[in-house]
């Protein structure tokens, strides 16, 4: 097994920039995903860490590298959850960010603020091959709340909607430094590196 190098098992080219700045600090040769294979595994199971492991087991396997994979969301306590587990797909269309939005707004329309409150997911899943017996795992959570009206152009996903009260701003108006500090796959990742780090 190769250490010094991992490849990253996503699609999402602005979460894998966040992945790349987290996973920094320990150096290791960063390779993706769609270098090695153009399918991706349906991500079909009812958690988060499951459908982590499933997309590192598929890039471990297409690869042959030790891997990590992030499945993440946000879920809305009001909405019993939701988008949760679909949060890629809350709108009908995978990955389609402006009308994922537009549902959650609507799905809320309404609402008072007390009924807004929010919280990003993150798990990631690290394999170091593809049988790997003993995965890593590592949660990160971000509470907030969702906005009655986007804000902001940084970030991608539900970050114009949803509002940090310590930092009085929302996700998309963060400096993506920021960011990177103390969101749900910051938080994730910090929980991942000192496991790594163990290894
Ligand atoms: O599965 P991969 O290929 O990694 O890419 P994806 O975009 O499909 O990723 P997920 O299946 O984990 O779905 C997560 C969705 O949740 C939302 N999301 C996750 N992290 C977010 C963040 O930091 N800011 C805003 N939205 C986020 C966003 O809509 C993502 O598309
Ligand atoms: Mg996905």
């Amino acid at each position: 097994m190769n250490t010094r190098e991992v490849v990253l098992a996503s699609r999402n080219a602005k979460k894998l920039a966040e992945m790349q700045a987290l996973l920094a600090p320990l150096g290791l040769r960063v390779r993706l995903v769609s270098e090695f294979c153009d399918q991706t595994p349906e991500e079909s199971a009812p958690t988060f860490v499951e459908n982590a492991l499933l997309k590192a087991r598929h890039a471990a396997r297409a690869s042959g590298l030790m891997a990590i994979a992030d499945d993440s969301g946000l879920e809305v306590a009001a909405l019993r959850g939701a988008p949760g587990v679909h949060s890629a797909r809350y709108g009908g269309v995978h990955g389609d960010d402006a009308a994922n939005n537009r549902k959650l707004l609507q799905a809320l329309d309404g609402r008072p603020e007390s009924e807004r409150a929010a919280r990003f997911v993150c798990a990631l899943a690290c394999l170091r091959h593809a049988d790997d017996p003993v995965p890593m795992i590592a949660l990160g959570l971000w509470h907030g709340r969702v906005l009655e009206a986007p804000r902001g152009t940084n970030g991608f996903g539900y970050d114009p909607l949803f509002w940090v009260p310590d930092q009085n701003r929302s996700a998309a108006e963060l400096d993506p430094a920021v960011k990177n500090r103390i969101s749900h796959r910051a938080r994730a990742f910090a929980s991942l590196l000192a496991q790594l780090r163990e290894m």
